[in-house]
């Protein structure tokens, strides 16, 4: 079985690998040469566990390959992914142009029945607008060539996004062509040997299913922070309420840790992206509003702290930050909560010295610039800071030792983003510890 994949980043390049991990033949296309370029000589266009390995294998054995031409990809495909960026556009919702460039691509290139199924995150009524750019493509040149629309939404994590993609929760697929159906089966089939993961539905019912999963996980996440900022009002600790809640498993333990706000590629846009759907559909998703504005509030919860601890003028100051990408395992920085605290900390005249385990270059390349100077280790940033700042829960950062710390800091204050440190411990070793809710 041959499928090209289009799009080679996150979702297309983890996909792609992940099916001919399987034993399909896979053709990942994408306009940046130099990724391309970069993937044929073994150089990774991203971090992300596991990946590495699984790209050298199967391009080794020839399973996967690497293109910027698509028109020479799709040919004895039996799937056409597309796989690229669905952007927020100035108003909020999900730009379509790369979408929708791939399939007029698809369209004027195809010569045989192609699947074509959509991984990019899209909304509602993009299938049909996918679909009849791919009829209008084939018109011009005056071809009733027969293709099909699917909606194949991924879920995967980053920092997870093989494990994630081999081992799926389940498989959702909206289709309505009964050919296309048993090809996606096929195709699926290696992915599911412990029982039937797939779930068939309409398109529409496929692409609203993944910005409601977006959206109700974001809302854990916001409900959390809410109810560990009431904490640390009414004199509760938000890590004993998240255990005593997470055991109902009605709410879970996942995805109700509160921290410094969520970010990433996913998220803010995607909650971004519903919202403005009710809007041109004249309703009003208020539950989702107000998980934006809690989100939003929540980025700036810890240099709030620190100015309370220190006074609103920062100036002369210098904070060490642990973590830069929006999550620990990856070097994503978009949206990233340590953009905002840091533009926080230098506007209230502070220095930054970051360290990150593996994010620093993609910080440095493309949102922090020269705001902050990067440190060697995670006990170089905080020689002469004034306090320490955790702000991604990398597992290296999880013991560190107080004693060596407490003599590189000025003061022996940190301000826990990610609630991963014992306030009771810390204080017994005369050291100030802010929290989130605790
Ligand atoms: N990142 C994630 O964890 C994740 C998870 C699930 C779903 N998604 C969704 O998947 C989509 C892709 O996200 P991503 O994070 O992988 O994006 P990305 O920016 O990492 O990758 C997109 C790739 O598409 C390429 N591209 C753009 N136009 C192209 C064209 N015409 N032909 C070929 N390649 C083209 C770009 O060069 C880029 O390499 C988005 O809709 C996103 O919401 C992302
Ligand atoms: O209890 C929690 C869990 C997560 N986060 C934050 O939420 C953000 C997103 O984390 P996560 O969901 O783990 O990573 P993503 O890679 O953004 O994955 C989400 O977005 C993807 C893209 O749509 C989906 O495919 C995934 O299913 C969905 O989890 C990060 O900033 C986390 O720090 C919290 O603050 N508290």
């Amino acid at each position: 079985m041959k499928i090209t994949v289009i799009g080679t980043g996150y979702v297309g390049l983890v996909s792609g690998a992940c099916f001919a991990e399987v034993g399909i033949n896979v053709v990942c296309v994408d306009v940046d040469q130099k990724k391309i370029e970069g993937l044929k000589n073994g150089i990774m266009p991203i971090y992300e566990p596991g990946l590495e390995e699984i790209v050298k294998r199967n391009y080794a054995s020839g399973r996967l390959q690497f293109t910027t031409d698509l028109g020479d990809a799709i040919q004895g495909s039996e799937v056409a992914f597309i796989a690229v960026g669905t952007p927020p556009g100035e108003d909020g919702s999900a730009d379509l142009k790369y979408v929708l460039a791939v399939a007029d691509e698809i369209g004027a290139k195809m010569s045989d029945y192609i699947v074509v199924a959509t991984k990019s995150t899209v909304p509602v009524t993009t299938g049909e607008k996918v679909r009849a750019a791919i009829k209008t493509a084939l018109d011009k040149r005056a071809s009733d060539l027969p293709f099909a629309v699917a909606s194949n939404p991924e879920f995967l994590k980053e920092g997870a996004a093989v494990e994630d993609f081999m081992k799926p929760d389940r498989i959702v697929i909206g289709v309505d062509d009964e050919r296309a159906e048993a090809i996606m089966k096929r195709l699926y089939k290696p992915f599911q040997l412990n029982g039937d993961r797939i779930i068939f539905m309409d398109i529409p019912s496929a692409e609203m299913t993944k910005y409601a999963a977006n959206a109700m996980l974001a809302t854990k996440i916001s409900f959390m922070n809410d109810i560990a900022n009431l904490c640390e009002l009414v004199g509760a600790n938000a890590n004993m309420v998240r255990k005593g809640i997470g055991s109902d498993p009605r709410i879970g333990t996942k995805f109700i840790y509160p921290g410094v706000g969520y970010g990433g590629s996913c998220f803010p846009k995607d909650v971004k992206a519903i919202i403005k759907t009710g809007k041109q559909y004249g309703y009003e998703l208020k539950v989702l509003q107000s998980v934006e504005d809690v989100n939003d509030a929540q980025k700036h919860v810890l240099v709030k702290k620190i100015k309370q601890h220190f006074g609103e003028d920062l100036s002369g100051m210098t904070f060490a930050i642990w973590g830069l990408s929006f999550k620990p395992n990856t070097d994503d920085m978009r949206e990233a909560p340590a953009i905002v605290i840091i533009d926080e900390l230098i506007a209230a005249g502070a220095k930054v010295k970051g360290y990150d385990p593996i994010a620093m270059k993609e910080a440095q390349h493309i949102y922090i610039g020269d705001k902050i100077t990067y440190a060697k280790d995670a006990y170089d940033a905080c020689v002469d800071a004034d306090a320490l700042l955790l702000v991604t829960e990398w597992s290296e950062f999880r013991i560190p030792s107080w004693e060596a710390l407490g003599k590189l800091l000025n003061n022996k204050v940190i301000f826990d983003g990610r609630n991963i440190y014992d306030k009771k411990y810390l204080q017994d070793l005369g050291w100030i510890h802010y929290g989130i809710g605790v």
